[in-house]
């Protein structure tokens, strides 16, 4: 199967993990900012997670490198009109990006700002491509909390134009949900999507609570709903989009290697699975990719892919009339 080919979705992809390590190059040089080198290799392979993690934490330090240089507006207008470039050119046809708002400040640039800029390369490549797509906005789950309703009211004035949902990223703790109860209402009653990242990191409970507590429509990752009857069931009985993400799964050891993925049992459970690329450049990969590992490994049939596609349709906090563009390419 041509792989390539395929009209693919990605409903879950961060920015700050998928810049082109040319870019980081520029920038570094544009905004007077030291690297490490200055060889393009060199820098590909810092930002790259090793398959050799020991957990999720160790996957998050390769973020630092690529922050350095998203501190401005031109930064990070461009990093957000290539990803978007990138992801069209693999035939990539609706893209939904996150990336975290606080992480954009250490120049002093506005909430505001920031997620105009993101806005700004996405729809400049959605002029020049073949591609749609959406922002979701992360909260650092370690951060402090007192500027995440900045973050919300600055996306609000973008939602239904660029900005589709919220999330929580970072580090995963059991009993996380919690403490961003009032936060989560906070965004829905604003008319945000919720999708929060829970189950990547063992702990199944963390997936129940984030559909009942914080009203998640879709999971990032959701894998540990697999030791967990309770999550599972709910995933089930709501239809909660499970957002896998096989390389990056593996290179945190949320799985210790992609036979042992419960992707394929979860797919022929009627759970509504989608295959997603979470970091292009820290896990070194494409949707391209991502499609072929998983259809390789798990055997599966061109109609189960296009079973897998519409499922990503379903689950996309997109728009009614995109989702109709989106149901022409499916077989
Ligand atoms: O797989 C993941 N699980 C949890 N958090 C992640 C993952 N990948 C990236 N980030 C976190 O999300 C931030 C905003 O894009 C990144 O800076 C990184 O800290
Ligand atoms: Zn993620």
């Amino acid at each position: 199967m041509n792989y390539f080919n395929l009209p693919k979705i990605d409903l879950h992809c961060h920015l700050d993990g998928s810049v082109r390590p040319q870019t980081i190059i520029d920038l570094a040089q544009e905004q007077n900012i030291p690297l490490p080198s200055q060889d393009i290799n060199e820098i590909n392979s810092l930002m790259i997670a090793p398959e050799t993690c020991q957990n999720l934490e160790e996957y998050l330090m390769r973020f630092d490198l690529p922050l350095s240089v998203m501190q401005t507006e031109a930064g990070i207008e461009r990093i957000s009109f290539e990803l978007f470039e990138d992801a069209a050119k693999e035939n990539v046809k609706y893209f939904e990006v996150r990336f975290g708002p606080q992480l954009h400040q250490q120049q002093g640039l506005s909430f505001k700002q920031i997620i105009n800029s993101v806005v700004k390369g996405m729809q400049r490549a959605e002029a020049q491509y073949d591609i749609k797509g959406n922002y979701i906005l992360s909260i650092l789950r370690t951060f402090p909390k007192d500027n995440i309703n900045a973050v919300i009211d600055a996306g609000a004035d973008f939602l239904g134009k660029g900005v589709a949902a919220f999330d929580l990223a970072g580090a995963e703790l059991p009993g996380f949900c919690q403490e961003f109860i009032p936060y989560a209402k906070y965004a829905k009653d604003k008319g945000y999507h919720i999708t929060i990242h829970a189950g990547e990191q063992g702990v199944g409970q963390n997936v129940y609570d984030a559909v009942s507590q914080l009203n998640a429509e879709r999971v990032g990752h959701g894998i540990h709903i697999t030791g967990h009857q309770g999550a599972y069931d709910l995933v089930k009985q709501q239809n909660v989009g499970l957002e896998t993400c096989p390389s990056s799964n593996i290179q945190t050891k949320a799985v210790n290697k992609l036979s042992e993925h419960p992707f394929k049992a979860f797919y022929q459970a009627k759970l509504p699975t989608t295959i997603n690329t979470d970091n292009r450049t820290v896990s070194n990969t494409t949707m391209t990719d991502e499609v072929r590992k998983v259809m390789e490994e798990f055997s599966l049939s061109r109609e189960d892919y296009f079973n897998i596609y519409k499922i990503s349709i379903e689950q996309a906090f997109a728009s009614d009339e995109v989702k109709q563009h989106l149901m022409q390419f499916a077989e």
